[in-house]
């Protein structure tokens, strides 16, 4: 019967946004772990929840045109989708890459309902962006883009609305322009983009956060098991924000890091990349805004492989830490066969389905990054409540709330997703527990 029900559900999901391939693969693992939760109790039977929470609240699309620096006008396309706002407003990084469309778009708000709901804060779900592609442009026509970006979106953000942030291709440079323009137009300074510089209203340990909370999540799952991060090898994919921060702290609690990796391919180093080798990555990324082909040149010793993936390196841990579906069906029997333990997702969405079930099967430690990657977020959270209380916390207070907040998601995860034979299926943890919180709050507040 919960087959029955999970299939007619995604008949439904699938008449109506077939053409969307990411967002129906998010929304099929919700539907097959949520929908027999769903059957179970009696509360939220019969009320279609979660096909009220599969249609966006408000998906907005706008023209984005921009001046390059040779005088050449430019249009994009940009979208921000307003997924659900039933226990805060809604919250939400903005992507800028070419692959943006309102397929990626909308299963990443879609995950950020969920994830948002698992950190404990009052924030909604949403995402936006732009298929703009900030790789060789200047600083100037960054600057002119994100203004001319800003210009359109500020008619339906604010701070209590909907508080966007960054996710690739937004870092701390994007929305410190994205914020100059929403301050010029609306005439305030408001808390309405998180990820700020520290002398305008940002948080300390913002930039570490999705990082770190990835690694402080798979430290979690590594003690339910006896273990900890000293001494093992991590395989790590992306050399982004949520790339360089989860390296730097499992440097700190005693990992060796093999690789890193672009678009362009890995590099490994058998060596390990140590504190100065990623500061090295982090000039190279974040400053000269380099491939990380060029870590080689730098430290001879470590190998490159141009066009291909990290997975095929023997580790203890695997972060995927750079894009959705970069993770499949082979590479996760390559992970398992060379004795991987344990699976933490910094980015979102970055396992296949076949590569999930291949965890599962082998009951290895895995988790979905709407759990495992919601530090970022959640710190988002705490820079909220800091520019309303007009306060600046520590970074020690800072990083202890993360800690706290990613124990407790992991403890949510466990309530929900352990089974009768012992394993914790977190993926199962993290959805019920995400829907929960939601689906209470649309239920209090009717059919709107
Ligand atoms: N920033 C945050 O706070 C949060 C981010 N995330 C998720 O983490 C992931 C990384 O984000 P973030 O580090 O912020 O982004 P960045 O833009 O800082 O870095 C992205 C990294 O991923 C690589 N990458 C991007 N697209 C591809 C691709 N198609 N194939 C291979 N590599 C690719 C980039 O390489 P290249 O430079 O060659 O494009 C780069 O190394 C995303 O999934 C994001 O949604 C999740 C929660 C919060
Ligand atoms: O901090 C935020 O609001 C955005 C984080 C984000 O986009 C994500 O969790 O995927």
């Amino acid at each position: 019967m919960e087959e029955q029900k999970i299939k007619a559900f995604m008949d439904e999901v699938i008449a109506r946004n077939g053409h969307e391939p990411e967002f129906i693969q998010a929304v099929q693992e919700v539907a097959e772990t949520v929908i027999p939760y769903i059957v179970q109790h009696d509360i939220y039977h019969g009320k279609n929840i979660l096909l009220r929470m599969v249609e966006p609240e408000r998906l907005i699309s706008f023209r984005v045109a921009w001046v390059d620096d040779n005088g050449e006008i430019h249009v994009n396309r940009g979208y921000r989708i307003q997924m659900n706002s039933a226990i805060g407003p809604y919250k939400g990084g903005l992507r800028f890459h070419p692959t943006v469309n309102a397929s990626v778009l909308k299963f990443l708000a879609f995950e950020q309902v969920f994830k948002n709901s698992l950190t404990t804060l009052p924030m909604g779900g949403g995402k936006g962006g732009s298929d703009f592609d900030p790789k060789g442009k200047s600083d100037d026509e960054i600057m002119r883009f994100c203004h001319a970006f800003m210009t359109e979106l500020c008619r339906h953000i604010g701070p209590n609305t909907d508080v966007p942030a960054g996710d690739i291709g937004v870092g701390a440079r994007e929305i410190g322009f994205l914020f100059g323009m929403y301050k010029k137009i609306r005439n305030e300074f408001t808390g309405v983009l998180t990820g700020k510089g520290l002398s305008w209203g940002g948080s300390l340990i913002r930039p570490e956060a999705t990082g770190y909370g990835t690694v402080y999540f798979a430290d979690s799952m590594l003690k339910t098991k006896g273990e900890t991060f000293e001494g093992k090898d991590v395989v790590i994919s992306g050399s982004g924000n949520v790339a360089q921060y989860a390296a730097e702290k499992v440097l700190q609690l005693g990992g060796k890091v093999l690789t890193l990796s672009d678009s362009g391919g890995y590099i490994h180093d058998k060596d390990g990349i140590d504190t100065e080798k990623l500061a090295f990555v982090m000039d190279l990324k974040n400053n000269k805004r380099g491939r990380i082909s060029e870590y080689v040149e730098k430290y001879p010793n470590a190998s490159y492989h141009a066009g291909k993936t990290p997975w095929e390196v023997a580790c203890h841990v695997a972060l995927p830490c750079a894009t959705q579906n970069e993770l499949n069906g082979e590479d996760a029997k390559l992970l398992l066969k060379n004795g991987c333990i344990a699976v933490a997702e910094g980015a979102n969405m970055p396992s296949t389905p076949e590569a999930i079930h291949a965890f599962h099967e082998a009951k290895i430690l895995f988790a979905p990054g709407k759990a495992s990657n919601a530090g970022g977020v959640a710190t988002s959270g705490l820079e909220m409540s800091q520019n309303s209380l007009r306060i600046s916390w520590t970074r020690e207070e800072v990083d202890e709330r993360l800690k706290g907040i990613m124990n407790d998601i992991h403890n949510s995860c466990i309530a929900y997703g352990k089974e009768e034979d012992g394993y914790c299926n977190y993926v199962k943890g993290a959805n019920i527990a995400g829907f929960v919180k939601v689906a209470d709050a649309m239920l209090a507040q009717g059919v709107i």
